[in-house]
């Protein structure tokens, strides 16, 4: 079976993400490229990748009015990942022309709360309540905007999938027992996660922080 791992090459560096793609290449289900990447080589970098033949998850987790979203949805065309991710704070018109924009095979997916938040920081942003509330009204959202899933910590995912049995769901923040935690601040393991009903894991430091990221992938795979 594939793996469910997409494995978070957060480097400006191609050579260095090429390098990590091609050592876990068979112990991962396909590569995320995030914002750090995408800033320093753009939509021929991501070409470059696509070119290892791994899926790819083009995380740039959009965020604007509608129009701008929806013509920066269009402007990737060609690329075609198989999971791009949008805010889900942008709310309801901007998740439909993001999805309206995308290629039909690439799974539009919302952020709900990013995991390095807790409930402290909603609440300085101006939202009160819980995490997992503020998650579920997200999913909510994305899924009356007909987005294809969410992404969301592993706290939340069960709650979620209940809610949206028919959803994709990515669970980021996953950290092996006594990984390092970092920035993160909703994590659980990556087996967890998986019970929890998410559809994909996204790992990143876990694996390509470490010394032998080979085996680093080996081994969290060997606990799902
Ligand atoms: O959309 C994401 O992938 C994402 C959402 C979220 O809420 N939290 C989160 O950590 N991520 C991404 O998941 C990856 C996590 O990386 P590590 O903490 O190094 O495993 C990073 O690339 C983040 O950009």
């Amino acid at each position: 079976m594939t793996s469910r791992i997409f494995v978070a090459l957060d480097t400006p560096d191609i050579d260095r993400a090429k390098a990590i793609a091609n050592r876990v290449r068979h112990h991962v289900g396909g590569i995320k490229l995030g914002l750090e990447f995408f800033m320093a080589n753009g939509r021929h970098g991501v070409q470059e990748m696509h070119d290892l033949g791994l899926p790819i998850f083009l995380d740039l987790k959009l965020h604007d009015i509608p129009n701008t979203v929806g013509k920066a949805v269009q402007a990737l065309r060609g690329l075609d990942p198989a999971v791009l991710t949008v805010h889900g704070a942008g709310g309801r018109a901007m998740l439909e022309d993001a999805k309206a924009a995308a290629p039909l095979g690439t799974k539009v997916v919302a952020v709900t709360m990013l995991t390095s938040l807790d409930e402290n920081d909603l609440r300085t942003t101006g939202i009160e309540g819980s995490a997992h509330d503020q998650v579920l009204r997200l999913t909510d959202l994305a899924m009356d905007a007909g987005l294809d899933g969410i992404v969301c910590s592993g706290d939340e995912v069960a709650a979620a999938h209940k809610h949206w049995p028919k959803g994709f769901f990515v669970v980021p923040g996953v950290r092996p027992a006594n990984g390092h935690i970092g920035d993160q601040k909703r994590v659980v393991t990556p087996r967890a996660a998986l019970d929890a009903g998410a559809s994909i894991l996204v790992v990143g430091r876990p694996i390509t922080g470490a010394d032998d990221p080979d085996l680093a992938a080996r081994e969290i795979g060997a606990t799902l």
